[in-house]
């Protein structure tokens, strides 16, 4: 779906972006994460030609991003940015209308868009008609979403799209954003240096330092095989919670089947929930050693011992990562 080659961005004599080239499918999100000044945002800009590369090219669907204008080409790219940019002077209902004018869509069918957008991002109809600084932070980002997100575009590019919110509210909107049924088969290059946020949200990591991807890859493989120091001293201080995120609760299994559990410690989860989520769910209800869990892909009950679980987590990813170091 997006291919970059060879990409290469100089600001005076330095190089800003060396060299870089990946590829992500349809419905991947990948995160570029790293320290500040990495090349992250610029390799993002380059996409959709906010910055313009001096060597390399970069296709999307096959065909080079060169080929067409840059107004065309970004209204098939949806862009979200830590300050939001929403225009002060429009009304919110103005601000998510823009991209489905520019296209000329229909009247009824953009206020059609708009009350669904509204819906999807739990936004109250009452602001339509305020303008951006009568919203709090964590209203201007759903609705810098739903802009973004207006005219259905195929890709997604985000800079630090929840950087600017509070930690609560932070987790609060990430946690929607993995859930949202409408962003399912968009195609995402998302940009932060938050190594919990990239782990949480990418399909794929790329992990740049000094204008270069050190490593791509899912989150098991830049855990368990970095191919650089960089890589492993990145990652070294989240180590154990990201292990936690990225373990799934079905590698603790075999678990206890029961027939019957007690119904005031049951939760439903998923054989694909991390280790990190199911815990979270158990000790958010009721912080007891053993608890009850229906696998919605059996709809059987198992009785989960919360102390193996931790025995096993750190025979197999503590132990294991002392090892090979
Ligand atoms: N317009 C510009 N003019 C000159 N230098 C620039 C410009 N934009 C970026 N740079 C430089 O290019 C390098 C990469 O910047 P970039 O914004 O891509 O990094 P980043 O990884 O996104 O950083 P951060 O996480 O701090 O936003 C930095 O050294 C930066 O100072």
């Amino acid at each position: 779906m997006i291919k970059v080659e060879k990409v290469t961005k100089y600001f005076g004599n330095k190089a800003a972006v060396n060299d870089v080239s990946f590829e992500i499918s349809i419905g991947e999100t990948l995160v570029l994460l790293g320290t500040s000044g990495s090349g992250k945002t610029t390799t993002l800009r380059m996409i959709n030609r906010l910055i313009e590369a001096d060597k390399g090219d970069i296709f999307i669907s096959n065909q080079s991003i060169y080929s067409q204008s840059p107004e065309t080409l970004r209204k098939n790219i949806g862009y979200v940015i830590q300050q939001v940019g929403l225009l002060p002077h429009y009304t919110i209902a103005e601000n998510i209308a823009i991209v489905p004018k520019l296209l000329e869509w229909k009247k009824e069918d953009i206020q059609l868009r708009i009350y669904e957008l509204l819906q999807m991002f739990c936004l109250p109809e009452s602001i339509l008609t305020y303008y951006p600084s009568q919203l709090s932070g964590g209203q201007q980002q759903r609705v810098g979403l739903a802009r973004a997100l207006a005219a259905d575009p195929p890709i997604l590019l985000m800079d630090e799209p929840f950087g600017a919110l509070d930690q609560l509210t932070r987790n609060a909107i990430r946690k929607e954003f993995k859930t949202l049924e409408a962003l399912k088969n968009k195609t995402i290059v998302l940009v932060t240096h938050d190594i919990q946020e990239a782990f949480e949200l990418g399909n794929k990591i790329g992990i740049m330092d000094n204008g270069q991807i050190q490593q791509m890859g899912s989150s098991q493989e830049l855990l368990l095989t970095p191919s650089h120091d960089f890589v492993t001293k990145f990652l070294s201080d989240h180590r154990m919670i990201l292990e936690m995120k990225t373990a799934k609760i079905k590698e603790f299994f075999p678990f206890e089947p029961v027939p019957f559990p007690l119904l005031d410690q049951i939760e439903e989860i998923t054989a694909d929930a991390s280790l990190w989520d199911t815990l979270q769910k158990i000790t958010a209800t009721n912080y007891k050693k053993t608890s009850f869990l229906k696998m919605k892909s059996d709809n059987k009950w198992y009785l989960v011992d919360t102390e193996k679980v931790w025995q096993k987590f750190y025979i197999n990813n503590c132990l294991g990562n002392r090892d090979k170091q």
